[in-house]
Formats: structure tokens, sequence, C-alpha cells
């Protein structure tokens, strides 16, 4: 009988893995340069029609997938007969507002055909920073994703904030990724893969087919340069820390050209196309994971090196002696870099206190804080709960 148990178990581990094979989550980012033809700013319809069967196809075979799609301020452009992307902001929210119903209204003809259900998230930063709203985000998707849906993602360029917005879909694209906890993020754009420097502006440049850790970019001495498509927000320097982001939360990330969206499912099946970077463990501290991935530090504490060493080595909490230098305004419970003497970051945390109370405590003892402040206060500046190594 025990032995029969430990059969059973052996092949429901077994069972486990291969199933785990087949079902992926799996999140494809595709960029205004895809969506829309250079010269007119019309819709490449072909492409997103095969982008579409594609994707079905892959929901079809049990796999969970997540469309981030940019296009609302080119096709807004195109609607509205604008030949270029509008720099003032309320034109660009308003263009987006026109141009998101419009290509909505395209991906669910296309998906309705094929009888895949979609569904429009529009998300801002601001919805990711909030804790709350980070696990609720999460949540709806998950809800999504049982229900077979294809939630197609933009950023809510009609509300967001110029602080707190993603600015391209590209870093968008990795939190999604991190958020439903991808294996596969697919950042498709109008280049076959990355290149040691732009292929636009440097015929010699290389390509890059594997990545294995973010540091091999250095050694690689890739050049991204701010070049972009017409139409394009980023470049690539929004897709390789679209990548960094990506890997450090585990998921398998992948540039790749966007006008041949078949190879997504070839490459899911091992062929060597476009540019792979491997994925680190997946972090087991998803609050921590946010804190170093999702929110914008506001601020930086310089530490003297007994700090550095009891924060990096000791796994202890910074407390208020440790710092010797302060930048920057923010609020208590916001991100905050953690940075040696030489200003180099070594962590970063949600801070206790705020910017103007601690400038009166830096540099003091704990037991000397109740009486500067005139209050009881906490002990520690950044708790080691709320502090990540990077
Ligand atoms: N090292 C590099 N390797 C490949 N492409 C690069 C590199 N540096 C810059 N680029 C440029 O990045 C562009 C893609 O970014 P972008 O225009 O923002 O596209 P998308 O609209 O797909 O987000 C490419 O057309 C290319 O010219
Ligand atoms: N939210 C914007 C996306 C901007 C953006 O990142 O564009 P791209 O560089 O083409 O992926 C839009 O829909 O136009």
């Amino acid at each position: 009988m025990a032995t029969d148990n430990r059969q059973q178990s052996t092949v429901n581990r077994q069972q486990t893995t291969v199933n785990r094979q087949h079902t992926q989550t799996i999140v494809v980012k595709i960029g205004t340069s895809t969506l829309t033809r250079s010269t007119t700013g019309n819709l490449a319809l072909s492409t997103i029609a095969t982008l579409v069967e594609v994707l079905t196809n892959l929901r079809h075979q049990g796999h969970q997938v997540v469309l981030v799609s940019s296009g609302a301020v080119g096709v807004g452009c195109a609607r509205l007969g604008l030949t270029e992307r509008p720099r003032n902001i309320a034109l660009k929210q308003a263009v987006a507002a026109v141009g998101q119903g419009r290509l909505m209204r395209v991906y669910d003809d296309l998906f309705t055909t094929l009888q895949q259900p979609i569904a429009q998230v529009l998300l801002t930063r601001h919805d990711l920073v909030q804790r709350s709203s980070y696990v609720n985000a999460s949540n709806t998707f998950g809800q999504l994703l049982r229900l077979g849906v294809i939630p197609i993602v933009n950023e809510n360029d009609t509300v967001a904030v110029d602080e707190l917005k993603f600015g391209d879909n590209d870093t968008l694209s990795a939190l999604v990724a991190s958020l439903v906890e991808a294996d596969w993020l697919f950042v498709l754009t109008d280049v076959d893969r990355l290149y040691s420097a732009d292929p636009r502006s440097n015929p010699d440049a290389q390509p890059i087919a594997l990545v294995q850790s973010m540091a091999q970019l250095t050694e690689f001495q890739v050049k991204t340069g701010d070049s972009r498509s017409g139409w394009g927000t980023g470049g690539m320097v929004t897709k390789i820390e679209a990548a960094r982001i990506a890997t450090a939360s585990g998921v398998r990330t992948v540039i790749t050209n966007g006008r041949f969206p078949a190879n997504i499912e070839k490459i899911i099946n091992g062929e060597s196309i476009g540019t792979q970077f491997e994925p680190q463990p997946r972090p087991v501290n998803a609050r921590k994971h946010w804190i170093a991935n999702v929110l914008i530090p506001v601020g930086k504490l310089y530490l003297d090196a007994g700090a550095v060493n009891a924060i990096t080595q000791g796994g202890k909490s910074l407390l208020a002696a440790g710092i010797s230098q302060i930048e920057g305004e923010f609020q208590a419970e916001d991100a905050v870099r953690l940075c040696d003497t030489e200003g180099k970051e070594i962590a970063r945390g949600l801070v206790n206190y705020h910017s103007l109370e601690l400038r009166q405590i830096q540099g003091c003892k704990s037991d000397q804080i109740a009486e500067i402040l005139g209050y009881p206060g906490v002990e520690t500046v950044v708790h080691r709960d709320n502090l990540v190594i990077v």
C-alpha cells in the first residue's frame, strides 16, 4: 500500500511537471512600430490578425495569455489626421482616448471571429504602487485568466499623471508579467533582436542571441543610444529595463520582431529566434520584490560604512545613527534608495519618517529621537522587513 502511494505520488509529481510544461503563462507586448505602418499611421492589419490567431492558438493549447498593446496614441493620431506624436500632454491624453477605443474595437472584432473572449485592462503606475490595488489587480488578472479570457493591457494614458507614469509599455509589460507570475514575456518590436549597438546606425552591430545575466550586457558592450522608430517611445533602453525587471521576477524574456508573430510558438518550442534573457529564480518574498521593482524611489539616503555592513552582511534594519546625508523630499512609507558613501545604491526600502523629520534625527542614536522630535518615533528608519538588497 505504502509502495502504491509512493508510486502514485511519483506519477502525480510527473503529471504536475508535464502539466506545468504545457500550461504556461505568456505575456506578449506589441509596440506601436509593429502595430501601425510608419508611412501612413494606419493599422498593420495582417500583422495584428496573425498575432490574434497565434494568441488564440496558444489559448487552445491550454496556455494563459496576456497581451500588452501600445497604439492608443498612434491610432488616435491616424484617426484625427495628426502626422506626428503630440508633445503636449493634454493633447496626447485626448488622442489616446480616441485611439484606445478604436484599437479595442479592432481586437474585439478579430478575436471574436475566433470565439476568443478578451478584456480591456487599463493601468496607471499609481495602481501598482499602492500595495492594496497591486494585490487587487493581481486577483483580477487571476480571475480573467481562469475564465480563459485574454486581457489586453495598456497604460491608462488619459488619466496618468507625469510623475506616476510607466511612460512606455515595455516597463508596463514587465510589471504585468511579474504580477501574473508569467513564464514568458515576449517584447515584440521592429528589429529582429538586440544588437551590440543600434543596427539602424551601426551596420557592423553584432546580434545577441542569449543573455544569461544582465551583467553580460556590459560584457557584450551593448549600446542602445536613444534611437527609436518614428512612433515608438522607449527604444531599446526600456526593453532592456523590462528584461531586467521580468528576469528578476523569474520570467524568461524574449525581444523579437513583431512582424512574424508565429515565431512566438517556435520560440516556446525551443527555436533560437530573437534575443532570449534567462530568468533568475522566482523571488520568494513577493512584497520585497514589489518594493524593489514596482515602487519608484523618491529619495536617497547615504549610509556610513558601519550601516552598509549591518544591512548587507548582518540583515539588520537601518537606524538613524548610520545616515550621513539625505537627498530628496519624501513622506513616511515612500520608497527610498540606500547608498554607500560613494552614492552607489546597495538597497531599497520603505522609510518610516518624513524627510523633514529624518533630517533632524540623521546621525543620532535611537534613544535621542523622542527628545529631538518631541514625540516617540519608531526606532528603525527602514525596517528590515521593508528593506531589499539590490
Ligand atoms: N542595441 C540595439 N539593438 C537593437 N535595436 C536598437 C538598439 N539600440 C537602439 N535600437 C532601436 O530600438 C528601436 C525599437 O524601439 P521602439 O522604436 O521604441 O519600438 P517599439 O515601438 O516596438 O516599442 C529599433 O528600431 C532600433 O533602431
Ligand atoms: N500607452 C501608449 C504606449 C506608448 C508606448 O510605450 O509605445 P511603444 O514604444 O510603441 O510601445 C499608447 O498606447 O500609445
